[in-house]
């Protein structure tokens, strides 16, 4: 399989804090006094850079200052002990920071439980679970983290809640930014545009101040693509690549349909490419993708369906589903959350793909530079990926990559404010809709 190398630039970011203060949070009424001694904060490790981490002793446990504006440890994860002390599993690994935002809302409140439980990064990766929430949603974050201490997940060794990204995103490896304002009604496009760039633009800033220098990005919250462009030009200490808009729903939405038509368990489909935007200009790709190793084509000899009906289902499936549940997926986004990570954290099985949408500098294809597009991906399962380079293109899916990789300009032309790039004119096309708004 050829892949394609994209530049990455260096990490830049040195050092480590010397010290963290755990601290018992006392206003906390699910606060437990345990059996286990509670000791100082363990520290996150900074993947990429080359900082010697020295063991230290524990520090007393302290009362939290009430006029601290740190994000509260939560109940009984203030009780946290060092995993290097006698209860630590030889097998464990360090223990990583993952930041999420939108920590109460419904997409989180599926995915929360499945990276606490292992699922998702290992069975031997213990977790830290930052939840970033707002004022508004302070209570219900707390409520999270009760269910959180109910579960008794025994590798989620802390959780904090908090609403300043500064101090959520402090150390994290990974952040999943799914916080997002929804499109009200009667509301533009640019409007959103704007409402959530400002989000993201504060969300980059913060994660370039605060998170490890190698952290990777999964943006969730709409409009995903351009979110996440906004973010990584607010964070130019951070690689430009290691920022996903995530589109493996809309690739998994596509193997569901090539399965169905085909007559054949999800199973048997691979290599399925999203190109482009996450909305309905989005591209599934069954000019690539296989179905038991064998070209979609070949299996499926109604080329009409796929070119008609195929790609119409995938690009409005959201939408359909709002009409059916009266809201936007949740729990298929979280698995599709956590199929995402799997994916840089695990080798990418041999002569496979999957989508990701990803800064277009260094691009193989010639898709224009300077935006986030949709495409196919391998992992060594170190968190990187590589672009896949032997694809092959017709004029159907040139057409459709035109129009998508065109929407996504016309989306940066809107935000140009928000990524150092003069006044911002917005000329979308046309009112392209998000998969769930057809
Ligand atoms: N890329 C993809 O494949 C998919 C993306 N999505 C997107 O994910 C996002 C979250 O979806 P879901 O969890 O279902 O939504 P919810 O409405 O349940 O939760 C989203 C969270 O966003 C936060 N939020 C709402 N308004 C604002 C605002 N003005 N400023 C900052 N934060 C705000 C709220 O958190 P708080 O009050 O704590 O700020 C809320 O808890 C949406 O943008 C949705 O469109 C959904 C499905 C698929
Ligand atoms: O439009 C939405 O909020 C939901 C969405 O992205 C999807 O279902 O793919």
């Amino acid at each position: 399989m050829a892949v394609a190398e994209l530049t990455t630039p260096t990490c830049t970011k040195q050092g480590l804090r010397s010290s963290e203060v755990f601290y018992l949070s006392a206003g906390t009424p699910s606060f437990r006094r345990l059996s286990f001694r509670p000791l100082r904060r363990t520290h996150s490790s900074r993947i990429s850079c080359s900082v010697n981490q020295t063991a230290q002793a524990p520090v007393a446990v302290q009362t939290k200052d009430p006029k601290s504006n740190k994000p509260e440890c939560f109940g009984v994860f203030c009780l946290t002990y060092d995993l290097k002390a006698e209860e630590e599993t030889k097998s464990w690994k360090k223990l990583i920071n993952v930041a999420v935002s939108g920590a109460a809302g419904m997409i989180s409140n599926h995915l929360l439980f499945k990276l606490a439980s292992g699922q998702v990064f290992g069975p031997d990766q213990p977790v830290a679970l930052k939840l970033l929430g707002s004022e508004r949603s302070f209570q219900a974050l707390e409520g999270v983290a009760m269910e959180l201490e109910d579960s008794l997940f025994p590798l989620l060794r802390e959780v904090q809640i908090g609403i300043d990204p500064y101090e959520v995103f402090q150390d994290v490896e990974w952040a999943l930014l799914i916080g997002a304002k929804p499109r009200g009604p009667g509301m533009e496009r640019a409007e959103l545009l704007d409402v959530n760039g400002q989000i993201f633009a504060e969300q980059g800033k913060a994660l370039n101040a605060v998170a490890s220098c190698n952290v990777k990005v999964i943006v969730v919250g709409n409009p995903c693509n351009t979110n996440a462009l906004i973010c990584l030009k607010n964070a130019p200490n951070i690689p430009a690549k290691n920022f996903h808009a995530l589109t493996r729903l809309d690739e998994n939405r596509a193997k569901c349909q090539l399965a169905l038509k085909a007559g054949v368990f999800y199973d048997k489909v691979s290599n399925a490419t999203i190109w482009g935007n996450h909305s309905t200009t989005q591209v599934p790709d069954f000019l690539n993708a296989r179905i038991n190793g064998l070209p979609v084509k070949e299996v499926i000899t109604d080329h009409k369906w796929l070119e008609e009906e195929f790609t119409d289902k995938v690009q409005k499936r959201g939408g359909v589903l709002i009409k059916k549940w009266g809201r936007s997926s949740a729990a298929s986004t979280a698995v599709s959350i956590a199929d995402a990570i799997k994916s840089l954290v695990t080798p990418t099985p041999e002569g496979d793909w999957f989508s990701s949408g990803v800064y277009t500098d260094g691009n193989p294809y010639g898709i224009a530079e300077g935006i986030v597009f949709s495409v196919p991906c391998r992992s060594k399962g170190d968190g990187d990926y590589e672009l896949v380079k032997d694809v092959i293109f017709d004029d159907y899916l040139l057409k459709r990559i035109t129009k998508t990789e065109a929407e996504l300009l016309a989306e940066r032309r809107c935000v140009a404010h928000l990524i150092g790039g003069g006044v911002a004119f917005c000329d979308l096309p046309e009112d392209t809709m998000l998969p769930g708004e057809m």
